[in-house]
């Protein structure tokens, strides 16, 4: 039988990720913005936790595509400016004019291959401080290109913001994020993550060694 565990009494917005499925290896966020309130709640978290720094931040950077969303609506309540990392190949000017994070293989490299994410070079200034947010880190891949390509320009990055950020262990690129960045990361318990990854692999079928089953 699936149990699932509560969601923490003061992220109520964490139960409008739906986790009844996860086919082609993620779960389907777009109910999550359908959700009335969901997104706000996040939105107020990631202000919350930033409030200290705002003032001193130039801009927030998101990554394409849904954290596009996430990006917009930080920067429609705090007034700062929204860069868009883009996906490779989608904005439309001549290479010098962009910087790439050159080609990344993320949790989806086996089916869609290596991706890679632009920035506007024009949009970024050297000492620039910025806050990155994405609504999902996995692996950590993506957040961490975005993140090293925006300091290689001479950026400072002083936060990260997103829904989900992976438990410890399962991912070093998302275990150095946490440990070298202010992060917020509104889903990010150990013990919540390792129950619903233990009913993901119940509902695919997957026999788990007794050791090894959290
Ligand atoms: O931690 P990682 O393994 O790098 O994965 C996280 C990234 O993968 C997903 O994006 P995807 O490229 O699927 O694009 P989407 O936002 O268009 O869904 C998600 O939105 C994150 O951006
Ligand atoms: N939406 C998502 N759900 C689960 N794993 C993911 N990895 C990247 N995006 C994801």
């Amino acid at each position: 039988m699936t149990t699932t565990p509560p969601d923490p009494p003061h992220r109520p917005y964490l139960g409008a990720i739906d986790r009844t499925d996860r086919k082609k290896g993620r779960y389907e966020l777009t109910s999550f913005f359908a959700t009335p309130g969901a997104l706000d709640g996040l939105l107020c978290d990631i202000v919350g936790h930033f409030s200290g720094k705002l003032p001193r931040v130039d801009a927030i950077v998101g990554l394409d595509a849904l954290g596009f969303v996430v990006a917009g609506g930080l920067s429609a309540l705090t007034g700062k400016p929204a860069i868009l990392a883009r996906k490779g190949g989608k904005l439309a000017l001549a290479d010098e004019d962009k910087a790439s994070t050159g080609a990344f293989a993320d949790y989806a490299v086996g089916r869609e291959g290596a991706k890679a994410l632009e920035i506007r070079r024009d949009l970024v200034r050297q000492g620039m401080r910025v806050i990155v947010v994405d609504e999902w880190i996995d692996t950590g891949t993506q957040m961490t290109a975005v993140v090293r390509l925006l300091e290689s320009l001479g950026t400072e990055v002083v936060g990260i913001g997103t829904l989900h950020l992976s438990r410890s262990g399962r991912s070093a690129a998302a275990d150095a994020l946490w440990r070298d960045y202010d992060v917020f990361a509104a889903n990010r318990s150990d013990e919540v993550q390792a129950q619903y990854e233990k009913e993901d692999e119940d509902r695919a079928g997957v026999t788990r060694p007794a050791s090894s089953a959290a």
